[in-house]
């Protein structure tokens, strides 16, 4: 019979192997679940084989051993063998194929025209007219053109409404004049403005006849198409080296008295006529789209991030032998320290958590976008709530995880041969872009104290369809049903309604306050702030049960039985160390007994021990490529010790045995010391 682990191989490492051999279920199985079906692990396979055949999409030596000119360059040159072969690679330009093949070619640490994929083409299909998607995007999508997306200033990250940048109806000429007044106007941070893009989308203080409209987007061509020269009125530049993404050249820019034709403004939602007439979008969110899409896909991608850190250590602790449990027995696989499962088995629950919410709240955004074209507003705020609140507990948590992953490797964890550094520091930038995380926490808050709002009037919203609020109009149980002899399904029930209990909770109880401290005279404003931690907590919980839900409901899709069986191991886990996690708000009001508690406490550790055999086998079903997961811990064939070695000789200190530094400093210090002795 095959093994039900695809991955094993002849001459892999034999604790591998062994561990491979183990698994209680087909790992082919869980990847065509989580990946949409065969065919489509197939595909991935056949891209992952495209492009080991084809060297020119490879790099010439490890990128960390790269200086940061280096890896721009290699980046650019390996973006257009990209283009060369992508219909050769990817077939019916099919979005998830052209994303694993990127993957594949290019690093986390970014690309020339990361910006261009992730927001300059999804604001010009959201936000422009028919007409203005005739000019442009045939252009950018072939690539005759490179974009990025301009709204942070030096000044002005979160608070949009005081962007400084001024986009100027000028009548006489049809056009707009952008203006940076002052140094704080400064566009700062955009990745690829610095050197790559020649057009960007800009966020700018609309106005017309000395009205001012609040920020709009403009298309705006920054650089010469030719020369790629910045255009007279644009200054333009890099801003340095940052705590991680230093293949991206994250840049600055500013506008000197720049003319663009009127018609440059996104106006798609709302417009400005030839004769200066201002036309407002049907609703005033309208104009988010692309940040919604970017951060629905952020929590598929932060999926991705913790997996690939979590099949890294998950492979590295199946190799790695340290110190004697039994003594007599030889030294143990560290996998098996309950601490180290502690540790790492959270991080693949939420991995998946976090990867199949992601595909869930994609699908989300792809009918809201529908329903957009059809004129019909009503199903975005729910959805930009969601969104902001996921991407805040996604990114955070994913962020906490993949350290978790790395300290777990010990010291070569901190080696840049784990790979873990890169998806460590890309992965945590998502705490910060596309919306600061405490801020989405309190977006989300906005809508959840509307939902109070109503419980508390006893007046449920009239919604087309299901909405995720709806728990909150549903009384729920007094006490938490744990521990009553249950099924499997109704065990996860019981959970889910400890997240519901602890988020209906903390919603009405930060509602309450709010009330409260108004009726005390306080500004709504300074209420508001006054009570931002609980409303951040409110946020948190309501997250935590759209998480909880949409992971419970892909994993009871799954038909295969040993599948579903080992993803219902590690669902439980995810949802009992959830409630472990919030366990002070379960017990404040009595919803759960401290016994109730402890015998939570209880069933991870016996997770942990059902899920051990299993371990590698799901973070294999993950199906990263060693290419993609570019770790020399986390190997497919597990040959880590003598990589390690060859991994260093690229070290340009290794060229020569005596660095030049020898003979300058060090040499002479050391001689000197000496003849005084
Ligand atoms: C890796 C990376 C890539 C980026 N890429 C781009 C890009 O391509 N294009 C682009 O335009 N921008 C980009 N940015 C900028 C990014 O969008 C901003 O940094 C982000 O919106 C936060 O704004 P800020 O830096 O001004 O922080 P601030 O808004 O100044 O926040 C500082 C602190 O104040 C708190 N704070 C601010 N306002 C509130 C509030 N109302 N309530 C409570 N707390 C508050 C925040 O929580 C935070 O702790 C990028 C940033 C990074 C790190």
């Amino acid at each position: 019979m095959a093994p039900l682990n695809v991955l094993i191989r002849e001459g892999d490492n034999p604790d591998l192997t062994s561990e491979r051999l183990k698994g209680t279920f087909s790992t082919e199985l869980l990847s065509e679940a989580i990946y949409g079906g065969k065919k489509k692990v197939q595909r991935r396979r056949e891209i992952a084989k495209y492009v080991d055949d084809h060297k020119e999409l490879q790099d010439e030596k490890p990128v960390d051993f790269m200086s940061r000119e280096e890896k721009i360059e290699n980046a650019a040159r390996k973006v257009v063998a990209m283009r060369k072969h992508y219909f050769n690679c990817v077939q019916n330009d099919d979005k998830d194929e052209a994303h694993y093949y990127q993957g594949l070619c290019t690093h986390l640490d970014g690309m020339p025209i990361g910006l261009h994929m992730g927001m300059f083409l999804p604001t010009l299909y959201t936000q422009t007219s028919d007409e203005q998607k005739e000019k442009w995007l045939s252009k950018a999508m072939s690539l005759g053109m490179i974009g990025t997306y301009a709204q942070t200033e030096i000044g002005h990250g979160t608070n949009l409404r005081m962007l400084e940048t001024t986009a100027t109806f000028d009548k006489t000429t049809d056009s707009f004049i952008l203006h940076s007044p002052t140094i704080s106007s400064t566009k700062w941070w955009p990745g690829n403005l610095g050197k790559s893009s020649n057009h960007s989308i800009v966020v700018a203080q609309l106005y017309v006849d000395k009205k001012c409209y609040g920020p709009h987007t403009f298309l705006v061509q920054l650089r010469d198409e030719e020369t790629h020269q910045p255009l007279p009125g644009i200054t333009i530049g890099d801003i340095g080296p940052k705590f991680g993404i230093n293949t991206i050249d994250n840049g600055f820019l500013r506008f000197d008295h720049y003319k663009i034709p009127r018609t440059n403004m996104m106006m798609g939602h709302s417009r400005v006529e030839r004769d200066g007439t201002y036309v407002k979008p049907i609703h005033d969110k309208v104009g988010y789209g692309a940040m919604v899409f970017v951060r629905s896909v952020m929590c598929l991608m932060q999926g991705t991030f913790l997996g690939m850190a979590a099949t890294i250590a998950t492979r590295y602790s199946a190799i790695r032998r340290q110190g004697v449990i039994n003594p007599g027995q030889g030294e143990v696989q560290v996998l098996d320290y309950q601490t180290q499962q502690h540790r790492l088995f959270p991080q693949i629950a939420r991995a998946y958590a976090f990867f199949l919410t992601g595909k869930h709240v994609r699908d989300m955004y792809y009918n809201v976008v529908q329903n957009l074209s059809e004129g019909n507003a009503d199903t975005l705020p729910e959805l930009h709530a969601i969104t902001s609140g996921l991407k805040s507990v996604v990114t955070h948590q994913t962020g906490l995880g993949i350290e978790q992953c790395r300290m777990a490797c010990g010291g070569h964890g901190y080696s840049q041969a784990s790979g873990i550094p890169m998806i460590y520091t890309v992965a945590i930038g998502g705490c910060t872009y596309e919306g600061e995380n405490m801020v989405m926490l309190l977006q989300t808050a906005r809508f959840l104290m509307r939902t109070a709002a109503a419980v508390r009037a006893n007046k449920r919203p009239s919604t087309k369809g299901p909405s995720q609020f709806d728990y909150f109009f549903v009384p729920g149980p007094r006490q938490c049903r744990l521990g009553q002899v249950m099924t499997e399904g109704e065990s996860v029930q019981a959970m889910i309604e400890c997240f519901e209990h602890v988020a209906k909770r903390l919603t009405l109880r930060a509602y309450d306050r709010l009330e409260l401290r108004k009726n005390q005279s306080r500004s709504k404003e300074d209420t508001w702030n006054d009570t931002a931690v609980d409303l951040t907590k409110a946020s948190r919980a309501h997250t935590r049960v759209f998480i909880a839900k949409a992971f419970a409901k892909a994993v009871a899709d799954i038909k295969d039985f040993a599948v579903s069986k080992a993803m219902t191991d590690l669902l439980h886990l995810y949802l009992t160390y959830e409630i472990v996690e919030i366990g002070t708000s379960l017990l404040e009001d009595g919803f759960m007994s401290g016994e109730q508690l402890a015998s939570t406490q209880k069933t991870i550790y016996d997770l942990l021990e059902k899920i051990r055999p299993n371990a590698v086998s799901l973070v294999d079903a993950f199906e990263f490529d060693d290419r993609q997961l570019h770790s020399v811990l986390g190997r497919r064939d597990g040959h880590v010790y003598e990589n390690l070695l060859k991994w260093a000789q690229h070290s340009e200190l290794n060229k020569s045995d005596v660095l030049p530094a020898f003979h300058k400093h060090l040499g002479p210090m050391m001689k000197e010391a000496r003849s005084k002795l």
